[in-house]
Parts: C-alpha cells; sequence; structure tokens
C-alpha cells in the first residue's frame, strides 16, 4: 500500500494517497524528497515496508497543475536531467540543452519533473537503502515492476498536484516507464514520447542483461547480494557495463573510432574505451541496483494481465510520438514500429552512428520530436 492505496497492476483508476500519506524531507542541492507511507505491495506478490522517492523539478508549477512534465530516465541515468553535476548528482544531466528558459521543454511555460525510479541508487528506495531494521535492504530487496515504478511516481504526482501530465517522455528504460504511464492511467497522460524503446522484453534484451547480472553475481563481493560497499562488486558491475556499452553502440562507429588500434600501454584502443566506462560507472552506481532494475526491464510487458500488447496500446489516449534511432541493435527499430502501429501513428527515425545511445546524444533531433509533441 502507499498511503493507504494499493499499488499493484489491477488498482486502475488510481485513487490518491489518504492526506498526509506522504512527507517532505530535507533537498539535497535541487533534488528533493518525498517519503510515502508503505507499505508498498508490489505486483509480484511482495512488499517494501516504505518508499521515499528523490527527485528534480523545473519552472512553476500552473494553479491547475496543466502545465507539467515528467521526464523519464533510463538504466544508469537520474533526475538531473540538466544541470552541472553537484550535491546529490555524481554527473552532469544526461539531456543538457532539452530543458529551461526557451529550451524543447520550455521553462518558461512548462514544470518539469524527473524522479529517480524504484531500485535505483539515486535517492529513491533502492537495494542499497536502509530498511528499518537498520541495514540495507541487500537479497531482500523484492524484484519490482515498471507497473510498481509508475505506481509509485502516480503517488508523487498526487502529492505535487498533477492530476494530468502535459506530457510524459522517456528514452531506452525510461521509455518503458512512459508508455506504462500511458496505458495505465491513459485519462492523466496528455502527450508521450516513446523513444528507443519496446512493448515487452525480447529474448536479446533478456539475454545480454542475464549475462550482465551474471557477471555482477560472479564477483566474489557480491556476498549474494548482501556486500559490504567500499568497494562491493565493482569489478562485476565493470564486466556488467562493458558487455552492456557494446549493445548501446553501434559496431560501425566502434570500428571506424577504434579499428583494432593497440595503444602504448597494450590494451586495444576500444578495450581501453570499455575499461574507461567501466571504471565510471562503477564510480557512481550500486551494483545491486544495476541487478534490480536489470531484472525490472526483463519482466517488461505492457500487455501482461491486459490482454497482450496490442489490447494495453488500444487504451492510450495520449498524442503520442515514437521513436527509435537507426543503428539500435539493442532495441531496433521493429520494435518501435509495433509500437506506432500498434497506436496508429508514424514511425519517426533519428539517424545517428552512435546506435541506442543516440537517443542521449542526438539532442538536436530529440528537442525537434519534443517540440512536435508539444506542438512549440
Ligand atoms: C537517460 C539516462 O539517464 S542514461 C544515463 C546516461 N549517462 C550515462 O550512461 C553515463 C555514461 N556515458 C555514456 O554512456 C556515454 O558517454 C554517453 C551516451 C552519455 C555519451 O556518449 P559520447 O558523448 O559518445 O561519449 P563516449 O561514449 O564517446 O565516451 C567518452 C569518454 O570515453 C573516453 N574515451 C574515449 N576513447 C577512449 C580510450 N581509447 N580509452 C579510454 N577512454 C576513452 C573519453 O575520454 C571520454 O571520457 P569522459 O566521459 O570521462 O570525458
Ligand atoms: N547509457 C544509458 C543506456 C541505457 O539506455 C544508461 O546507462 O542508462
Amino acid at each position: 500500500m502507499v498511503g493507504g492505496v494499493r499499488v499493484g497492476q489491477v488498482a486502475a483508476p488510481w485513487a490518491p494517497p489518504h492526506p498526509g500519506g506522504w512527507r517532505e524531507g530535507d533537498p539535497v542541492g535541487s533534488r528533493r524528497f518525498l517519503d510515502l507511507t508503505g507499505p508498498l505491495e508490489l505486483e509480484r506478490g511482495s512488499s517494501l515496508p516504505a518508499v521515499r522517492v528523490a527527485y528534480e523539478t523545473w519552472g512553476t508549477l500552473a494553479p491547475d497543475g496543466g502545465n507539467a512534465v515528467l521526464v523519464e530516465h533510463a538504466l544508469t541515468g537520474d533526475s538531473h536531467v540538466v544541470g552541472p553535476a553537484g550535491p546529490g548528482h555524481p554527473t552532469p544531466g544526461w539531456w543538457e540543452g532539452l530543458v529551461g528558459p526557451g529550451a524543447p521543454l520550455d521553462t518558461d511555460r512548462l514544470f518539469v519533473v524527473c524522479a529517480n525510479v524504484l531500485g535505483g541508487c539515486q535517492g529513491t528506495t533502492g537495494p542499497s537503502s536502509t530498511a528499518p531494521d537498520g541495514v540495507p535492504h541487500g537479497s531482500r530487496f523484492p524484484t519490482v515492476t515498471v507497473h510498481d515504478q509508475v505506481r509509485v511516481e502516480a503517488a508523487l504526482a498526487d502529492t505535487l498536484g498533477i492530476g494530468r501530465w502535459a506530457a510524459v517522455l522517456g528514452g531506452s528504460m525510461g521509455g518503458m516507464r512512459a508508455l506504462e504511464w500511458a496505458v495505465a492511467f491513459p485519462e492523466r497522460v496528455a502527450a508521450l514520447l516513446f523513444l528507443a524503446s519496446g512493448a515487452a522484453a525480447t529474448a536479446d534484451q533478456i539475454g545480454t542483461q542475464t549475462t550482465q547480472q551474471a557477471a555482477v553475481r560472479a564477483d566474489p563481493a557480491w556476498a549474494g547480494g548482501d556486500y559490504l560497499p567500499d568497494p562491493g562488486p565493482v569489478a562485476g558491475l565493470g564486466v556488467a557495463r562493458r558487455i552492456a556499452h557494446l549493445t548501446y553502440r553501434s559496431a560501425l562507429e566502434l570500428d571506424e573510432r577504434f579499428g583494432t588500434t593497440v595503444q602504448d600501454d597494450g590494451r586495444y584502443a576500444v578495450a581501453s574505451y570499455l575499461d574507461h566506462h567501466a571504471s565510471k560507472l562503477a564510480r557512481r552506481f550500486d551494483p545491486g541496483s544495476y541487478v534490480v532494475l536489470t531484472e525490472s526491464m526483463n519482466h517488461w510487458d505492457v500487455g501482461r494481465g491486459r490482454g497482450g500488447v496490442q489490447a494495453a496500446l488500444s487504451r492510450v489516449t495520449a498524442r503520442t510520438v515514437v521513436a527509435g534511432v537507426d543503428t539500435d541493435r539493442l532495441y531496433p527499430l521493429a520494435l518501435q514500429q509495433q509500437v506506432a502501429d500498434g497506436l496508429g501513428v508514424p514511425l519517426q527515425v533519428i539517424p545517428s552512428p552512435y546506435g541506442h545511445d543516440g537517443f542521449l546524444i542526438e539532442i538536436e533531433a530529440v528537442g525537434a520530436l519534443v517540440r512536435e509533441l508539444l506542438g512549440a
């Protein structure tokens, strides 16, 4: 339960938590916190005793709450859509240029919200958060699904006074939550940007994600998920990131960029590049969250319990833009085509050499899609 409301797949239409079912925590930098009283019952049957949600906002909420836009981050992203690194933010914004005065998400007229995902490690409750017994959840942290993650965001929207989003936007894992919003709460989503994602996990995605999980678990420091931090199973997490990063880029880009070059230190240039991304992630991300969130993606199927993907998509009433990256080998265009066809909209293709990461890198193209969505 969240504030007296059951959180699960079938509890639509959403009823707001009872007054007093939440409280604000002290902000850290621009990050704010909301504590939802639990327990939070989860789609797969277990529960969490309570949930803290960390989020950021830009702009000013209109008195009627009608100018709010929700941005959904991807696997290792966080609420810091734009802005420099600082307190509460290990990295600078991941969609720099998309939010601000005059930007595609124009804060002169819009109120932009981004919340850290349930199961993550940037302030919202996840496996590294402290459980009521004073130690981290660790291996006790339950499987959470995209449905659960969106129900928590709905509770956040309720407490912020946002009845209907002017738009919900997301790419990759963020696209899953964006689509789940539009399907679970059609009356609460006026417009949807579904980017570089799919309606359900594929065997290819589950295959790579379970391989990444195996790499984390194979690290002796994993300790069944109840590891001690500093450093924890960072070697395993690094291997997971190397595997993942290869799926995020295109073979052609890697070949043109690195070829077979061997550096002075004896490493292949491409291996050195992957080492770099592995150690960068290990410095900023919790291995337990990595396993929990990749498992959420393994379970992703917007059609589950709704009569299949097509039936689920038929619930969507939002004005929608569906887009993908032409060189994306992890979320190939066929996956976005399925969603576009199901919603009766054209598929928009972002040309990019960068593969899946094109949704993060091709800011100008993404900005144009956002402007189209918002009619700006
Ligand atoms: C929606 C979300 O919230 S998802 C979260 C997004 N953020 C991340 O994933 C953080 C990790 N970063 C990335 O995945 C990518 O860098 C992106 C997608 C954000 C940006 O991609 P690009 O701009 O193309 O960066 P690229 O992949 O080329 O990496 C550049 C880095 O590799 C390093 N690098 C390049 N070649 C080599 C090499 N041969 N050896 C070692 N390091 C190398 C560069 O020095 C640079 O380092 P820095 O990032 O510490 O400055
Ligand atoms: N670079 C992205 C890719 C996943 O979509 C991330 O780390 O979240």
